[in-house]
């Protein structure tokens, strides 16, 4: 049997697959290669070029690979253009989703994983926020990640059908063995664009807002180590195999950071002060995001390896440097 890992050339993907070719599984990656890259996929797994929402061709790659579980990365991730183009995420994310999850309950998959977001939560009122809090998704993106949840669970009750959904807080850092990392050339998260001005890619960082209710004024948010995330869709991939019920997780450590904390962290890390603009706030960000994050390590015993700011730090600057010297995305 093999696991089914769409969206497996891009970021978060790329580990996840490492992470099973690792622990001897059969692995096969449907990508289209929008945003991912060939190169990303370990050696061992197959990739088959393709799109989630195209329903005959996952429907034949179930049957032909004899797929167990689908692990659904697939989809488009940024938030502002998911304001200007709604319909355009509506479309990755959620109907394709639903392309995707009838084609796993017509071909007997009854084991499937999502890859969910903090973002379902908008602009939580409690902290840490905990999964049971309200979901008043701020953006498009979230509500599309919100509407695949909602798919999910009306599925898992309708059908021979079991799912574990995550929401990922800030995925961060690369593989310690640096085989993979973020490698999107136009990417905004925070520990990446740091990582591109220590390595000179760019010429500064802005800080969007410094009038945040935080102990510094900016915004606060709990960054988890993409290896760590990995080894959660491990335990979770375990549970659905050992006939466990459907569960949505929170994953993160339970803790956050600055922003202003982490460009230092950035800078002691590498050793390279570049420089540090101070901007207005970015529209839609919450003051302070962090994980309630017992659910998970009750549930699935899930317990952080590499949770160090300092080690998401290095692991992401390596692979910076890895990037640049190897023109690999360029
Ligand atoms: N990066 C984060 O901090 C973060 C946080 C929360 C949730 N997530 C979720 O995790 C998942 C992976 O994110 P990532 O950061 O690795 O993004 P990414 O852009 O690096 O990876 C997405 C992959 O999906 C592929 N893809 C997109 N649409 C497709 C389609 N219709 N058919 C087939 N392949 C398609 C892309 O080519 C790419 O390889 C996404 O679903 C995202 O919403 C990410
Ligand atoms: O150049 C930058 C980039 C970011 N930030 C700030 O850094 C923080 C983190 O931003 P970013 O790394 O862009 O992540 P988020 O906007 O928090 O969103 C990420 O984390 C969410 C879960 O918490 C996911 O839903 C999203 O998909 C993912 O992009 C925010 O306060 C940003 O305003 C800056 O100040 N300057």
């Amino acid at each position: 049997m093999a696991v089914l890992v769409t969206g497996g050339a891009g970021y978060i993907g790329s580990h996840m697959v490492l992470a099973l070719v690792d622990r001897g599984e059969d692995v096969v990656v449907l990508d289209n290669l929008s945003t991912g890259f060939r190169w990303a996929i370990a050696p061992s797994a197959k990739l088959i070029e393709g799109d989630v929402g195209d329903i005959e061709k996952v429907g034949s790659i179930i049957a032909e690979e004899r797929i167990d579980s689908i692990i659904h990365f697939a989809g488009s991730i940024v938030v502002p253009d998911s304001v200007s183009d709604p319909l355009g995420y509506y479309l990755n994310n959620t109907v394709k989703s639903r392309a995707l999850i009838e084609a796993a309950v017509t071909g007997g998959v009854t084991h499937f994983i999502f890859s969910s977001t903090a973002a379902v939560y908008g602009m939580p009122e409690t902290f840490p926020v905990r999964e049971d809090a309200p979901l008043a998704p701020i953006s498009p993106y979230g509500s599309s990640k919100m509407m695949t949840e909602i798919m999910l669970r009306d599925s898992a009750f309708a059908y021979d059908f079991n799912y574990v959904a995550l929401r990922y807080f800030n995925v961060a850092g690369a593989d310690p063995a640096g085989r993979s990392g973020q490698s999107t050339p136009r990417a905004t998260h925070l520990i990446k664009v740091a990582g591109e001005a220590v390595v000179g890619k760019r010429s500064h960082l802005d800080v969007y807002g410094t009038d945040y209710d935080t102990p510094d004024g900016t915004c606060v948010r709990d960054y988890i180590h993409v290896s760590d995330l990995a080894r959660a869709h491990l335990l979770a991939l375990d549970h659905l195999r050992g006939g466990g019920d459907d569960l949505v997780m929170n994953c993160g450590y339970g803790r956050g950071f600055s922003v202003l904390e982490v460009i230092d962290a950035v800078k002691r890390v590498s050793g390279v002060d570049f420089e540090v603009r101070m901007a207005a706030r970015r529209p839609g960000d919450p003051a302070a995001l962090v994980a309630g994050a017992e659910r998970i390590r009750e549930r699935l015993g899930w317990t952080p390896e590499r949770d160090r700011l300092d080690d998401i730090v290095a692991d992401a600057l390596n692979w910076e440097k890895k990037l640049k010297d190897s023109g690999l995305n360029s």
